[in-house]
């Protein structure tokens, strides 16, 4: 079993795909790191995140960059949106995710295009989304928790512009996926959003009605 989440910036999904992971006993990968190890590998190599060639060496990164706390901050994540754009990176990453996606067992997976191009006959789609204030409000509290000083201007800026660019770009761009239902976590709890995300995983795999738009 194949289940996708995918959705914008901080919208929560990272969080309910781990959710999803111990409910149903699956594996999780956020492929959202893969981009943010290119982008930092990028970053130490003083390369340019926007030239293709130099985007592309990244993309042969060692493993222990996944462990990096560096890969969390949103500068990281600004530079993932950048080198993400280019077709020659997102061809470098599909094999691994497909790999992990069609795992004996099953698995989910996180991102941005994971129910449109990595896994699009994935048993189970979820969109999730919430408002741009809310997830700059949930970064701000996180910077907050680790003893950061955040500006909630920027965060809103930086979050704009990250959707912006994941939105428009010409290759798999950030879109609701054929099947996926829509999941919007601006007013609910951690616990409730994965609640309604395990009823809504349920319905499409037994092929009921969600009672949400798709
Ligand atoms: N429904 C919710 N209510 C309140 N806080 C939430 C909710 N969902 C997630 N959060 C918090 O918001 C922050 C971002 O969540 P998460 O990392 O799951 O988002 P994401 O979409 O995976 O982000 P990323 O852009 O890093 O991939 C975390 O601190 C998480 O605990
Ligand atoms: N499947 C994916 C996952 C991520 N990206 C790009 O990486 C950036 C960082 O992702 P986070 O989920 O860690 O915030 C994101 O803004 C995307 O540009 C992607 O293209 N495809």
């Amino acid at each position: 079993m194949i289940i996708a989440v995918d959705g914008p910036a901080a919208s929560g999904k990272g969080t309910i795909a781990k959710a999803l992971g111990r409910h149903y006993g699956l594996p999780v990968l956020d492929t959202g790191l893969l981009y943010r190890a290119v982008g930092l590998s990028v970053l130490k190599a003083g390369g340019d995140p926007d030239h293709e060639a130099d985007a592309l060496a990244a993309c042969g990164f060692d493993d222990a960059i996944l462990g990096d706390s560096a890969l969390r901050s949103e500068a990281v994540g600004s530079l993932a949106s950048r080198v993400s754009v280019h077709q020659v990176v997102r061809d470098a990453l599909v094999q691994r995710q497909r790999d992990f996606a069609t795992q004996p067992g099953g698995a989910i997976l996180d991102g941005r295009d994971i129910g449109t191009v990595i896994a699009p006959d994935a048993d189970a789609k979820i969109f999730v989304t919430a408002s741009v204030h809310v997830r700059a409000e949930r970064r701000y509290k996180d910077a907050l928790a680790h003893g950061g000083h955040p500006d909630m201007d920027s965060l809103i800026a930086d979050i704009q512009a990250r959707d912006t660019r994941d939105m428009s770009r010409d290759h798999a761009p950030l879109k609701l996926a054929e099947g996926a239902d829509l999941l919007d976590t601006s007013d609910l709890t951690i616990e409730s959003a994965v609640q309604r995300a395990i009823a809504l995983v349920d319905a499409q795999l037994e092929g009921r009605p969600s009672g949400v738009t798709r």
